[in-house]
């Protein structure tokens, strides 16, 4: 293979976002694909099969996705010596609507992420990330039933944009020269073994995922909408995402989001209840008591460790789908919140749910639902048949464990 340029099907066609926000999804859509790293390719290949499978179920032949391999990760850089080609970046560029699998990120040095860098790219800005529970599912809580969040995480902005510098380099010393001679930062040690990260948050940034957050309540009839925070710390940068979270609602959303305070708690019919709450106090009320929580904006590394304690909730990382989305320009990445799970590696052996659950909201997105609900009323009856990966099967019993492989061959069946 000479070249990370896509090889794009003769037949299809790509998706387009008309003038007015409308995607045109065509019968042939061209979708690109990352496979991932380390698990990646297992799952991806268990999933991709589901999802075709259903599809043509549903359409009777009359649409099919034209999946195109597109590379990032350990597979780009063995192949094209390169972690993230332009062409991987231009594809989802083109074609708007896309899927990936994990990518790994070293902890300490090395690479920057490339999760982080794809969504930065594309401005994917809504990291969109639903968790509910499945019937069956194994869980470590008493009603895992109760759970029924929508989280939306700011996905460009914050701590976890990566701006930051290493401790002893000359740029961490420039940056606390300059706090501490020009803005006046005299109170707290700054040891010269310090590294420095900063935490930008913008009142644009904020209010356009609290946008879609509250937009998305309106449409689905939800019943309210938390930003979760640590503003009584960060003053500025997350007390501020929930100022402009209350600011937001009176100023568009008059009559239709509604602050705690104007409606001692109690909306009117139709209308979505606006409240807030501190991060800490928030992860323990989400496991003590879910069903005060339903649509959640955060911001970004609030939404990385909620959605993943979340997960655990409901049974798990193996089934907790998500998507990062642009609304204005159309654009999403669909993917697990779980990582590549490298033990695990070729060992066609966990759970594919979570990505197969991450093209069912790609199909949702395309406005394929049809075919979406048969994956999710297949994949319920597979768990309730007691078919499932060794995540599951560990904690259930009288299960059957089958392979990550298998698994889709179970949920095929049954669709
Ligand atoms: N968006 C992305 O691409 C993400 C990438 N990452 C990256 O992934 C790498 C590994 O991260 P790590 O912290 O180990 O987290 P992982 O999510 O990869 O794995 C942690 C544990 O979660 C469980 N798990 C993960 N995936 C599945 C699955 N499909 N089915 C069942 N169980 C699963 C396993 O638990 P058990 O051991 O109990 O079986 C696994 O050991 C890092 O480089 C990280 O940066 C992390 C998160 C997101
Ligand atoms: O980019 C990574 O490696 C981790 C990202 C992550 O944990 C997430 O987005 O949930
Ligand atoms: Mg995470």
């Amino acid at each position: 293979m000479t070249s990370p340029k896509p090889i794009v099907p003769a037949d299809a066609t790509p998706i387009r976002m008309t003038a007015a926000g409308i995607l045109e999804v065509p019968d042939r859509p061209i979708v690109p694909f990352i496979e991932g790293d380390g698990t990646g390719p297992d799952i991806w290949r268990a999933a991709v099969r589901v999802l075709d499978a259903a599809v043509e179920k549903e359409f009777g032949g009359g649409k099919k996705i034209a999946w195109t391999e597109v590379y990032a990760g350990e597979k780009a850089k063995r192949l094209f010596d390169t972690w993230l080609p332009d062409e991987t970046l231009e594809a989802f560029k083109t074609y708007l609507v896309g899927i990936k699998g994990p990518l790994t990120t070293p902890v300490g040095g090395g690479i920057r992420s490339l999760n982080v860098a794809i969504r930065q790219m594309l401005d994917l800005y809504v990291c969109l990330r639903p968790v509910r529970y499945f019937n069956g599912v194994p869980s470590p809580v008493k009603m895992p039933e109760k759970v029924d969040m929508v989280i939306f995480r700011e996905n460009t902005e914050d701590i976890y944009a990566g701006v930051e510098w290493p401790a002893g380099s000359a740029e961490a010393q420039k940056l606390i020269g300059f706090l501490q001679n020009e803005m006046g930062v005299n109170k707290i040690r700054f040891p010269d073994s310090s590294g420095i990260g900063v935490k930008p948050v913008s009142r644009e940034g904020s209010e356009r995922l609290i946008r879609a957050a509250f937009d998305y309540a309106l449409l689905h009839q939800r019943r309210s909408v938390t930003l979760v925070h640590k503003g009584n710390i960060m003053k500025f940068t997350e007390g501020a995402f929930r100022d402009w979270g209350y600011a937001l609602a009176k100023r568009e959303y008059a009559g239709r989001i509604v602050a705690w305070d104007d409606c001692g708690g109690r909306p009117e019919p139709g209308q979505v209840l606006l409240k807030d709450a501190i991060a800490d106090i928030a992860l323990q009320q989400v496991l003590t008591r879910p069903e005060e929580f339903d649509v959640i904006a955060t911001l970004n590394l609030n939404g990385d460790y909620l959605s993943d304690a979340l997960a655990a909730q409901v049974g798990g990382i193996g089934i907790a789908p998500g998507g990062n989305i642009n609304y204005l320009t159309g654009h999403a990445v669909f993917e697990a919140t779980h990582g590549t799970a490298p033990k695990y590696a070729n060992l066609d052996k966990v759970n594919p749910g979570s990505v197969l659950l991450s093209g069912v909201m790609l199909l949702e997105h395309l406005g394929w639902t049809g075919a979406a609900g048969r994956i999710v009323r297949a994949l319920e009856k597979t768990i309730g048949q007691k078919t499932v990966t060794y995540d599951f099967a560990r904690l259930m019993e009288g299960a059957t464990e089958v392979s990550c492989s298998e698994f889709g061959n179970r949920v095929i069946a049954n669709l």
